[in-house]
């Protein structure tokens, strides 16, 4: 009976040029060896034939074996840098869009957050900029200026509505948009977060006292943000120079300016 020649298994040296060495050189000739006992062999070559057999195919499992930890191994690396290539993707879209201090949105989210919502539908721009914030800076030193936006912005993020959307606009300037032009809401919101900020405190500076002064612009849908942002300014404009730590509307943005 013929199983086979060497040709049917070997899968190189057919030409015996320039090939790579078979990487089964060994099971190979022990399975010739076989193939000859088995033809023409008597007892003793079969025995030796089976003994070289069942020797490579030991040594086939182990490889088999050692080769599946490899792949396992490799398998879970790979699956561990899958996972921390996902977070550090989830990371950095989160730094694009929030502020590295408050972690409310940063400047160029939130206008675009803006556009988009005024774009389709009525809105209410809160601007908010904190009173004499470079005298904290310099009375109290940056660190606890740092700590003064942090308390702020954690006042806004706790104190808009829940449809709301907080940002810092940059420096001690801070802004919320709020969809809907009811000025009675974006007023309440104003009061509510200015009360925080007048309470806020700090361990170890019990003369510190902070105030913000607002400017409240409502628009329908469809009008510029830019123009909506131009009456903010206006009614924050107006609450500075009256006095700060106060709040200024304009109701409609169309009319309210000249
Ligand atoms: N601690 C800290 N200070 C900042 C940061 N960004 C801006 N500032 C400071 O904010 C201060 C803003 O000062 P001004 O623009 O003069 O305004 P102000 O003193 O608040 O005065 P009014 O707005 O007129 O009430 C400057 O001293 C800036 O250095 C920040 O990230 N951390």
């Amino acid at each position: 009976m013929s199983i086979g020649t060497p040709a049917d298994f070997a899968d190189g040296g057919r030409d015996g040029r320039g090939k790579p060495p078979d990487l089964f050189e060994s099971e190979i000739r022990a399975l010739e060896t076989a193939c000859q006992a088995l033809d023409n062999g008597n007892h003793q070559d079969h025995r030796r034939a089976l003994e070289a057999l069942i020797r490579e195919f030991d040594r086939v499992i182990r490889d088999m074996r050692r080769l599946i930890n490899h792949a396992d191994r490799t398998e879970r690396e790979l699956s561990r840098a899958n996972q921390r290539l996902t977070e550090l993707t989830r990371g950095l879209a989160y730094r694009n869009r929030h502020d590295g201090l408050t972690g409310l949105l940063n400047r160029e989210t939130l206008i675009d957050e803006a556009e988009a919502l005024l774009a389709v539908q009525a809105m209410a721009l809160i601007l908010m900029d904190i009173d004499h914030f470079k005298q904290v800076n310099d009375r109290y030193g940056h660190p606890v200026g740092d700590q003064i936006l942090r308390d702020v912005a954690g006042a806004m993020r706790t104190l808009a509505p829940e449809d709301g959307l907080c940002g810092r606009l940059g420096g001690e300037e801070f802004a919320v948009i709020l969809p809907g032009q009811i000025a009675g809401k974006a007023l309440g919101c104003a009061g509510c977060i200015a009360d925080a900020i007048r309470a806020v405190r700090r361990d170890g500076h019990p003369g510190l006292r902070v105030t913000a002064s607002f400017g409240i612009a409502l628009a329908s849908a469809g009008t510029s943000f830019d123009r909506l942002y131009i009456c903010a300014d206006d009614a924050l404009y107006r609450a500075k120079h009256s006095g700060r730590d106060r709040i200024e509307v304009v109701a409609d943005c169309i009319r309210g300016l000249p």
